[in-house]
């Protein structure tokens, strides 16, 4: 399902392109990103922007800009969305529900749970019952998405195989086929060539200027991975 259908940015209200977010080749030209599939990856290159607009999206969706939903409120490591207020969203319909998960502050996210069930009892719910902490990293990943995550709903993931083998990249993506199916949106930065993978997404490559659509099998991640397992010993010898 589509909720969030067009990511604009407010481009005659950027106070100076020559700074970061705005000099960044990915969006100096970008008007709009137009979101036609339930599933949406944004690859690119380390540094190309990716982050920089999930988060700006996590912020307008209300969220919590260092990783968790609408209700999640805590102060550690907010991030201040440098993009968030130069672009707008449009949906149809709005969708309120969803999550936004950053690996590099799920610590803090994990830390927030705990205080929420020392509080209130609550906190781990929604999370398969004990706390993320007392997990691995991996499996602390997968308790959220398979326990915290519903049908209806708008997911916004930065980098989710940052923790997962891949067999447990496969499983996300047989559970973000489930959540597909039931009516979830995904909007994901990955550098994963396994979950690039998934049928029917689209991919949108921070490479370019402005950001452009690619086919799976055109991204360097799928090339450069396929040509690497063929031969690594003939690759690292071509360097
Ligand atoms: N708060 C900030 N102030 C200044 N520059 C920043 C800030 N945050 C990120 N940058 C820079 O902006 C660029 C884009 O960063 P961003 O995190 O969006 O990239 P990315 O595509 O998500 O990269 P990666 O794949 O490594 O996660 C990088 O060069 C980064 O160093």
């Amino acid at each position: 399902m589509v909720y969030l259908r067009t990511i604009k940015l407010l481009r005659e209200e950027f106070p100076n392109t020559k700074e970061y977010p705005f000099h960044l080749p990915s969006l100096r030209k970008l008007k709009t990103i137009d979101l036609e599939a339930s599933v949406t990856f944004f690859v690119g290159e380390n540094g190309s922007g990716k982050s920089t607009m999930l988060e700006g999206v996590a912020y307008q969706c209300g969220f919590h800009t260092a990783g968790g939903s609408r209700n999640n409120y805590y102060d550690v490591d907010r991030s201040d969305s440098s993009l968030g207020d130069y672009i707008r969203l449009s949906w149809l319909p709005k969708m309120t529900n969803g999550f936004f998960l950053r690996a590099e502050s799920f610590y803090h996210f994990a830390s927030h749970i705990d205080e929420t069930e020392r509080i209130r009892g609550t906190g781990y719910s929604g999370y398969g019952g004990r706390s993320l902490h007392n997990q691995s990293h991996g499996e602390s990943f997968f308790a959220l998405f398979a326990n915290r995550f519903n049908g209806r709903g708008i997911y916004l993931l930065d980098e989710p195989e940052a923790a997962l083998s891949p067999k447990r990249q496969i499983a996300f993506l047989y559970l973000m086929q489930d959540l597909v199916e039931e009516g979830a949106q995904f909007i994901i930065a990955t550098h994963s060539p396994i979950l690039l993978g998934y049928p029917d997404a689209k991919i949108l490559n921070f490479d370019e200027s402005p950001v452009q659509e690619v086919n799976y099998r055109d991204t360097e991640h799928y090339q450069l991975t396929r040509r690497f397992l063929e031969n690594p010993a003939i690759f690292l010898n071509e360097k």
